[in-house]
């Protein structure tokens, strides 16, 4: 695209050492990606000042910069703005040709069920014959082609291109999750979406919002952003967690429709007597368009919300109710939630991606649920570098649910290890735990020691393949580990049973 062409949907843009036409071939914000004819836009970010890798990039092949102010001895056209980060924006979705506008585009926000609420979504669209896109935490998936993602919502640049590259591969549904970190940083400003869906609001990311007030006014852009041009072919929906508080507010805050979910208040589209069985769960299913009865692999509470808001997306599809319940009966499970990990011992261990004190909650209530009288060994840590007021919180969580909370690290990253430690266990003196700092050994303890009849879950990593110790990454599953300490525990007994 010619440089002049993208520069004009950028108002009050001034061009330095312009030279005339120039042909660009992709645009980027990170010089480790520039090649021939790249647009570099120079960001200032949390830790470096893209403006500072200019020379880099014009080095590397770029033929203009984007940049708030003149750079010192730069030869190329250089397009100044006042926020680069806006200008990249527009850039990208000018760039892309405008690819949101073409997909049927639903964007999950929330402090937990991002990605399960995602998942569940891509599968309920795949079955009623969609082709269908996701982006999320785990990766992005492009029909069956699964890519790796560095954050849970890409830049405003990555984004537009992978929905470029969905529409040329035939996609015509996406589901993505949505981070308040994203939304701040306005890396979904130029998505059009269709749908957009609130699970819940619990305490995360203080250390990056500093206030909870703050945290929900970030989530809040989403629904205020949502498009509020009212069309009859293309109306927009906002899916909202009639059961949390904070919806009321989003719902005075989005032009669009509104669809309410929810369990204890009266909703759009509601569930009532929830049974939990021994493969699943059922309840009767309430909605605008038909009342029916639901059936699930997933178990607990949060699950029946998270199946709700999936099934109120359908709705606002205009999916059949058939086939949005057909499809659920099929949908198996997310990887690292509630994963069960069997290797020919008696007792289940659960992995779980349980990160927060909520989500941790309504992880162990649903454990507990499962057996009255079990011993619940529960090994758990919290990230380093990451909101430090949760630990206490989720220290307390454990200590309330399980028989035996095992403490231990996460992802340290940059923090001492002993430190985040000390943090959880600040909120549980007097209380019976175990402090165990490697990881590995505190799965393995908890193995060792569980017995017929107990349960053991491992939360905090779900399907993480590593672990971050200072900035290095480590091979690390919980999942292997686990699968490990029970053949190590099970070959043991044999051995014993032979003696
Ligand atoms: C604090 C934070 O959110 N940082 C994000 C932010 O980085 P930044 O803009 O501050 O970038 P920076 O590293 O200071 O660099 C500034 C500029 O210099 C450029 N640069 C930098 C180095 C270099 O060699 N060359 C170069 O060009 C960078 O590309 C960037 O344009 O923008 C980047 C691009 O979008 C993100 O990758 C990065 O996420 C970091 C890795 C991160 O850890 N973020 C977490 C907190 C996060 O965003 N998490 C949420 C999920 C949370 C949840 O709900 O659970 C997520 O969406 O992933
Ligand atoms: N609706 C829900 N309410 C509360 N807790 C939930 C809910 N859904 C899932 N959880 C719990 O939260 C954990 C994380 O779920 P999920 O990965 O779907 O959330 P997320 O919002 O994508 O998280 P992240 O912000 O880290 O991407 C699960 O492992 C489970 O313990
Ligand atoms: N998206 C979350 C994931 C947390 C996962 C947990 N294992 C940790 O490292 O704290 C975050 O970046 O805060
Ligand atoms: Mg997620």
């Amino acid at each position: 695209m010619e440089l002049h062409t993208l520069v004009n949907v950028l108002p009050f843009a001034k061009i330095i050492n312009d030279n005339g036409k120039i042909d660009i071939q992709s645009i980027e914000q990170d010089t480790r990606k520039v090649t021939n004819n790249t647009l570099f836009i120079c960001i200032e970010g949390d830790k470096f000042d893209g403006h500072n890798f200019a020379h880099d990039a014009v080095k590397k092949g770029a033929v203009a910069v984007v940049a708030n102010r003149e750079i010192p001895d730069l030869r190329v056209p250089t397009i100044i703005v006042r926020d680069t980060k806006r200008a990249m924006a527009m850039l990208a979705d000018v760039f892309y040709g405008h690819p949101s506008q073409q997909l049927f585009l639903i964007g999950v926000t929330g402090t937990n069920g991002k990605t399960s609420v995602s998942h569940i979504v891509d599968h309920i669209f795949n079955e009623a014959g969609k082709q269908t896109g996701l982006i999320g935490t785990l990766y992005t998936k492009i029909g069956e082609q699964k890519l790796e993602t560095v954050n849970t919502t890409p830049d405003s640049i990555t984004l537009q291109k992978t929905f470029q590259q969905m529409i040329q591969n035939g996609i015509d549904v996406v589901s993505m999750e949505v981070s308040s970190h994203a939304l701040i940083q306005g890396r979904t400003w130029g998505c059009d979406y269709d749908v957009a869906v609130f699970t819940n609001l619990t305490q995360d990311h203080l250390d990056y919002h500093k206030t909870m007030d703050e945290y929900k006014k970030a989530k809040s852009l989403l629904f205020s952003q949502l498009g509020n041009q009212y069309s009859e072919s293309r109306p927009k929906f906002a899916v909202l967690n009639g059961d949390d508080p904070v919806s009321d507010e989003y719902s005075r805050m989005t032009a669009a429709n509104v669809i309410t979910y929810g369990i204890e208040s009266p909703s759009d589209v509601q569930a009532k007597n929830i049974r939990f069985t021994a493969n699943g769960t059922s309840f009767d299913l309430e909605t605008p368009v038909g009342h029916t009865t639901v059936e699930t692999n997933l178990i607990g509470k949060f699950n029946v919300y998270n199946v709700l808001s999936a099934i109120a997306v359908g709705i606002a599809a205009n999916l059949p109710i058939d086939t949005i319940v057909n499809s659920l009966r099929s949908f198996q499970s997310v990887p690292g939630r509630f994963e069960l990990v069997k290797a020919g011992q008696s007792f289940p261990v659960i992995v779980d991606y349980a990160h927060t004190p909520d989500s941790l909650e309504n992880v162990l209530q649903t454990v507990k649920s499962l057996s009255k009288d079990a011993n619940i060994f529960c090994v758990v840590g919290c990230g380093g570098d990451r909101d430090r007021t949760k630990r206490p919180l989720m220290a307390q969580v454990a200590c309330k649910y399980a028989t035996n909370p095992i403490f231990t690290s996460d992802n340290p990253r940059t923090e001492d290890p002993k430190q985040i430690l000390d943090d959880m266990v600040q909120g549980v003196i007097g209380l019976q735990y175990e402090v165990i700092q490697d990881r590995k050994e505190a799965i393995y303890h908890a193995i060792q020691h569980a017995n017929n009849g107990d349960i053991v879950v491992i939360a905090g990593k779900g399907h993480e393949d590593y672990q971050i110790i200072g900035e290095t990454k480590y091979d690390f599953d919980d999942r292997i580990v686990a699968k490990e300490a029970i053949e190590a525990k099970v070959a043991n007994t044999i051995k014993k049973e032979e003696q």
